[in-house]
């Protein structure tokens, strides 16, 4: 799979998760958090799933999967433990949508990074499919570098950059300093 680095704002898309345990209920959590709007297929499913439907943070089908719950929607995941299942998932996709096999990656489009949220700042490591958890270890050991001061730090630069850029400097000496502002990383806290 060639890798395409994105930032994709999911608000308000409609994104359907056939299956709901423990690797599904990790990609609904990250569905929510990018405000999809969340449709589960799945006889059975985990506390977090069940909390989330009572709550009405999403809608729960309790049944086993039809190729029509897939229509309407612009994104797919197939999660569900059966090999099966998660293929005629992806053969009933339209090849328009946006879609995530997570035992058979080659068979959608899109995979999921090891992520790391700092405020504004995100990190997402992939190995290909290589072997997910050295992305975790890798994630791991840039989150140490990269520590929660991060957020404040990011939310610091916005206004010395706007300062910068709003300043009556002549366009020369406005690139020097965005450029110094961009290489001041790591000595200073907060
Ligand atoms: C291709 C990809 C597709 C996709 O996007 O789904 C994929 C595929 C597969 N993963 C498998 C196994 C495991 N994956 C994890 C964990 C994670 N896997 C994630 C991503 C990805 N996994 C994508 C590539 C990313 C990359 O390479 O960089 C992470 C980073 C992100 C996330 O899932 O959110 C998340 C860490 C979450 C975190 O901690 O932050 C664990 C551990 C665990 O679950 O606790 C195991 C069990 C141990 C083991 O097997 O090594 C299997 C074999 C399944 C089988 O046995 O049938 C396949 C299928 C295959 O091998 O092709
Ligand atoms: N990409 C990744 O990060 C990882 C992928 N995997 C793969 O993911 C698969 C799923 O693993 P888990 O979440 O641990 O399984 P699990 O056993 O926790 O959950 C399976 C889910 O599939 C649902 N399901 C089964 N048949 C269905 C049907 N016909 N229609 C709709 N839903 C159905 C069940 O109700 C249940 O909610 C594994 O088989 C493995 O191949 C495993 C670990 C990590």
């Amino acid at each position: 799979m060639k890798v395409v680095p994105i930032m994709a704002d999911f608000h308000d898309r409609s994104a359907v998760v056939i299956g709901a345990g423990k690797v599904a209920t990790r990609r609904i959590r990250w569905l929510l958090d990018a405000g999809a709007r969340v449709t589960v297929v799945a006889p059975l499913a985990s506390a977090s799933v069940r909390q989330w439907a009572d709550t009405g943070l999403l809608s729960w089908k309790q049944k086993t999967f039809e190729p029509e719950d897939l229509r309407d929607a612009w994104i797919v995941v197939a999660a569900t433990d059966s090999p099966e299942v998660n293929d005629s998932v992806a053969a009933g996709s339209h090849p328009r949508q946006w879609v995530n096999v997570v035992d058979r990656p080659e068979r959608g489009n899109f995979q999921v990074p090891a992520r790391l949220t700092r405020g504004r700042l995100t990190l997402a490591v992939s190995t290909g499919g290589a072997s997910p958890l050295l992305a975790v270890r890798i994630r791991d050991v840039l989150s140490e570098l990269f520590d929660d001061t991060w957020e404040k730090r990011l939310e610091k630069k916005i206004r010395e950059r706007r300062e910068i850029k709003e300043s009556g400097m002549d366009e020369a000496e406005k690139q020097e300093r965005l450029k110094r502002l961009a290489m001041d990383f790591g000595c200073e806290k907060g």
